[in-house]
């Protein structure tokens, strides 16, 4: 009975203990209600006492300002002495005064600031509008002018405007009331509350800033207390009568150990009653408890055998005997029901037994069937595993419950991916999803349906979204729950590929049977025919399938069939025979071409064979006509006196005319088909290298070259022509080869006179133009000197005058002959005009050689001339420009100065020369020449 005797322990203990805690917070909450309540109700009197205090005030200001000995007075001074009178009447005013509209102080109490300024202030501006009362400050202009104090002084300002009979604003009247009185009801309520309950009384402005309280906090913002060590009361100002409050604040607030010390002696007390309750009514809880659980003890003890069961009158309660007779009636069902349970248990145990026996007995025979099934089920395993046919299975609902290899290599999913899955979501392309669903529900109830037990070609998808054609036999079983499938799936795309390509190779077949220019047949051994195409059919006149069955000579006719017959033994013993032949008709030779070929069956025996015949008519006059052709070209080419080849791009000579022949003396025979390097030799092969392989590459090319075959010179002319039938390639290439020698040689002749004066065959003035600069450049770089030599005929005009035109050209002539006897053959002669010479001497040593070469020819002059029996008498006038080694000149100067020195001889009376130095600073030489002039 200890737990008895323990839980009423606990109880009472509990109890104790709640009451005690629940009075105590109670009292605890009373006590600082109470304590708040009196800190309310002091900061309730001390802000009431601010607000009518301030509304006083205010009034009193009001009704000095109304005054007529304020706002009225006659002068200044009897404005003072009202002002005087108010102030000694209210001494807590520190100032009034009296301003113009202008803010200047024009009347105070005790002449306080009077003349100053102070429209800046904010009292003087608010009353501009009307009543003003300004909130606490400290002194301003009056700090120094009142009388000095402990704290610093500070006013509340009231101000009131004045106005004149319009109503306009003539004046401002304006009171500083001193804060002492607000600080000394604070100081009075503070007093008295710290010394009652240790509390502090502080006045805030509407910015809780600390305007009355300990000097160490005024003018500072109040800190909260957080840590709930004050208890706080708060009253806001509201305001009294006409005065509208400030929005001041008074707080009262006292340390909470102070407030609640009451309720703490009270607390200590609730303790002690609650331990002295529980050590009174403990004793007394053990001896009831005993007391009642007595007669429970005793029936229990009874119970279990170790005592009397107690006797109804031992028994103190009506509840312990009713339970005590429950109990024995209880023990006694219980053995009872015991005794039974055991009979019952001991006959289950014995057909369990017989049971368990008869269940090893099946266990064992299960099991030998199990290993058979396991067995037979390995083995199906093991053929759907190397099955090279995919296997699918499915349940019922048409989930997939396996699925081997093969299935794995040819849908891509693994057997663990696609199990439980919807077989159709995987395999069926979405366009046949909906009727596999109907036809699987019908399925899975009845076990048929229209695919089942068949071989059929469907569709099927890949993992990767592709489509595989597959055939599939599919089969159905029975299973639990309905009736499940399964199929097995072959690849069939290789399959169909190949039908397919065989489909269209037969069609191609047929195509190019039908539209083949040719007579395509094929007849069996006896030369029946088994197929012809279009052409055969429509040749003969026979619609089609009429051809089928008939023998070779009445396919093709007598006259044709004559001209086969000799080929049928060759073509049936297994040869292939080809042969041309003609045959007239309508009017016209038809020529044709006919190929037998054997066809031979698997042992090698000739089944039958095909024949083609084309028509080569066409071919045939194709050929006469490009023979004809070949003709006619090569007469033309034989027969022009141009050398025309054709060379092939492996340099080989693949025609050649005549006019190649007469030139080059080899044969055209010995020479077609042969490289052409080694018919026209290594050396000529040579010059034409380069042109050959840039003809064969697509350019056309044209160079000459001079031919000394058969002992002839000739320049040749030639072209290389690609011959390109496509745009792509060079094939070949043709040459035309041209004798140009008598055009070169015309040319050459026409240069020459084109330099030549005609009447002597001395060089003529344009020969000596271009001569003379080149003659300057080749002696400035041999660095040798160069001399011009200017002739002319003295009195020539006379011999013309008195012997006519042709004795001056006969002159002419004979003058030239004798001077350009006098001269070097390198030296150039020339006729300028008339009866004008120059000679260009090069390769001077020094002057000496001109004054010789000078004397000479003066001489060669002079010697006797006979024109048709008259002597005729020549001298010549000489002018020489000499021009030393390394001196520069220009062409045109040396000739002036041959000139100048030829006019000198003139004039110092002929038949003579003049010499004269030529030559210019390198600076002031410019290598222009006649052609500039
Ligand atoms: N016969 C002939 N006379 C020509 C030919 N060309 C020019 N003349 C003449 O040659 C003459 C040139 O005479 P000039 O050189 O002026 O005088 P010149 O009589 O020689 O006198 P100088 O020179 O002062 O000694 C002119 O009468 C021309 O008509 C020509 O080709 N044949």
């Amino acid at each position: 009975m200890t737990w008895l005797f323990a839980s009423t322990v606990l109880t009472l203990v509990i109890g104790v203990l709640a009451v005690t805690l629940l009075v105590d917070r109670l009292v605890h909450q009373q006590a600082r209600r109470d304590a708040l309540r009196l800190l309310q109700a002091n900061a309730d009197g001390l802000r009431d006492a601010l607000d009518r205090g301030m509304a006083q005030h205010f009034a009193e200001v009001r009704l000095l300002s109304g005054l007529q000995q304020v706002a009225q007075a006659p002068t200044v001074a009897d404005a003072r002495v009202a002002l005087d009178g108010f102030v000694t009447s209210f001494p807590q005013f520190a100032w009034l005064g009296l301003t113009d509209a202008s803010g200047k102080v024009i009347a105070s109490a005790n002449g306080l600031l009077e003349g100053v300024n102070v429209s800046a202030r904010p009292w003087f501006k608010g009353a501009l509008a009307g009543p003003f009362v300004g909130d606490v400050h400290e002194a301003v202009l009056l700090a120094k002018l009142l009388p000095a104090q402990n704290e610093p002084w500070r006013f509340v300002d009231f101000a009131f405007p004045l106005k004149d009979e319009q109503g306009r604003i003539k004046g401002v009247l304006g009171a500083h009331l001193s804060w002492g009185w607000a600080g000394q009801l604070r100081q009075d309520l503070s007093e008295r509350l710290a010394k009652e309950a240790g509390a502090e009384v502080l006045v805030l402005g509407s910015n809780d800033i600390v305007l009355l309280g300990p000097t160490e906090q005024q003018g500072k913002k109040l800190p909260p207390s957080t840590d709930g060590s004050l208890l706080w009361a708060t009253s806001k100002s509201a305001g009294h009568g006409d005065f509208r409050t400030l929005g001041w604040q008074v707080v009262v607030r006292q340390p909470a150990n102070q407030a609640l010390a009451p309720y703490d002696a009270l607390h200590a007390q609730t303790l002690a009653t609650a331990g002295a309750v529980f050590a009174l009514l403990l004793p007394m809880t053990w001896w009831l408890a005993r007391r009642l659980s007595r007669p429970l003890v005793d029936v229990k003890k009874a119970l279990s055998g170790q005592a009397a069961m107690p006797r109804d009158d031992d028994i103190l309660y009506e509840e312990a005997r009713a339970l005590k007779q429950a109990l024995i009636e209880h023990d006694e069902r219980h053995a009872r029901q015991s005794a039974a349970l055991e009979a019952m248990a001991m006959s289950l145990e014995k057909r369990v037994d017989e049971r368990t026996r008869e269940l090893a007995d099946i266990n064992d025979r299960l099991s030998q069937s199990m290993r058979d099934v396991g067995r037979s089920q390995e083995r199906l395993a093991s053929i759907l595993r190397q099955s090279p046919d995919a296997f699918v299975c499915v349940d019922a609902k048409g989930l997939i419950s396996d699925w081997n290899p093969a299935a794995e290599a040819l849908f891509g999913w693994t057997r663990d991916e696609v199990r439980g899955r919807l077989m159709a979501d995987i395999l069926i392309p979405a366009v046949h999803r909906q009727a596999h669903h109907a036809g699987m529900a019908a399925f899975s109830k009845t076990g048929e349906g229209a695919i089942i037990g068949k071989r059929l070609e469907l569709p099927t998808l890949h993992r990767d979204g592709s489509v595989i054609s597959a055939e599939l036999s599919i089969g159905a079983l029975k299973a639990e729950d309905g009736y499940a499938a399964f199929a097995f799936v072959r690849d069939i795309r290789e399959r169909l590929a190949a039908q397919e390509e065989v489909r269209i190779s037969q069609h191609r077949l047929q195509q190019v049977l039908g539209t083949i220019p040719a007579l395509v047949g094929y007849f069996d051994r006896d030369a029946r025919c088994r197929y012809s195409n279009e052409l055969g059919r429509k040749l003969r006149g026979l619609a089609p399938g009429a051809e089928i069955g008939l023998h070779l000579r009445e396919a093709i006719g007598e006259q044709n069939y004559a001209l086969h017959e000799p080929h049928l033994p060759k073509v049936l013993t297994g040869q292939r025979a080809h042969f041309e032949g003609s045959v007239r008709q309508r009017g016209q030779d038809v020529h044709f071409q006919v190929h037998m070929v054997p066809e031979k069956g698997p042992s090698g025996e000739v089944t039958g064979f095909y024949l083609m015949t084309f028509d080569v008519t066409a071919l045939k006059e194709a050929q006469l006509q490009q023979e004809r052709a070949r003709r006619q070209l090569r007469a033309i080419t034989d027969n022009l006196p141009v050398m025309i080849s054709y060379i092939d791009a492996e340099h080989r000579l693949q025609f050649l005319n005549r006019t190649f022949e007469q030139w080059t003396g080899v044969a055209v025979a010995d020479a077609l088909g042969k490289p052409m390097r080694e018919v026209i030799g290594e050396q000529l092969y040579e010059q034409r290298r380069e042109p050959l392989a840039k003809a064969l590459e697509g350019q056309r090319v044209e160079f000459e070259v001079v031919s000394e075959a058969l002992g002839v010179r000739r320049v040749l002319q030639t072209a290389y022509i690609p011959d390109r039938p496509t745009a792509e390639a060079v094939v070949g290439v043709y040459t035309l080869t041209t004798d140009v020698t008598a055009m070169r040689d015309a040319e050459r002749r026409m240069a020459e006179l084109a330099l030549t004066d005609t009447l002597t065959g001395l060089a003529n003035r344009r020969n000596f133009e271009q001569w003379l600069p080149l003659a300057l450049a080749r002696a400035q770089r041999a660095k040798t000197a160069t001399a011009v030599m200017f002739l002319d005929i003295d009195h020539f005009k006379r011999i013309n005058d008195t012997f006519g035109h042709a004795a001056g050209d006969a002159v002419l002539v004979t003058f030239s002959q004798r001077l350009a006897a006098s001269m070097r053959k390198t030296d150039l002669v020339a006729r300028l005009a008339g009866d004008e010479f120059v000679v260009v001497l090069e390769g001077l040593s020094d002057p000496d050689v001109c004054h010789l070469l000078a004397r000479k020819v003066n001489e060669a002059a002079r010697q006797p001339l006979r024109y048709q029996d008259h002597d005729l008498a020549m001298t010549t006038s000489i002018g020489i420009a000499y021009l030393p080694a390394g001196v520069h000149q220009t062409a045109e100067a040396i000739l002036q100065d041959a000139d100048a020195a030829l006019y000198q001889t003139k004039e110092r009376g002929r038949d003579g020369y003049t010499t004269v130095e030529t030559g210019a600073d390198e600076a002031e030489f410019s290598t222009s020449s006649f052609a500039t002039l």
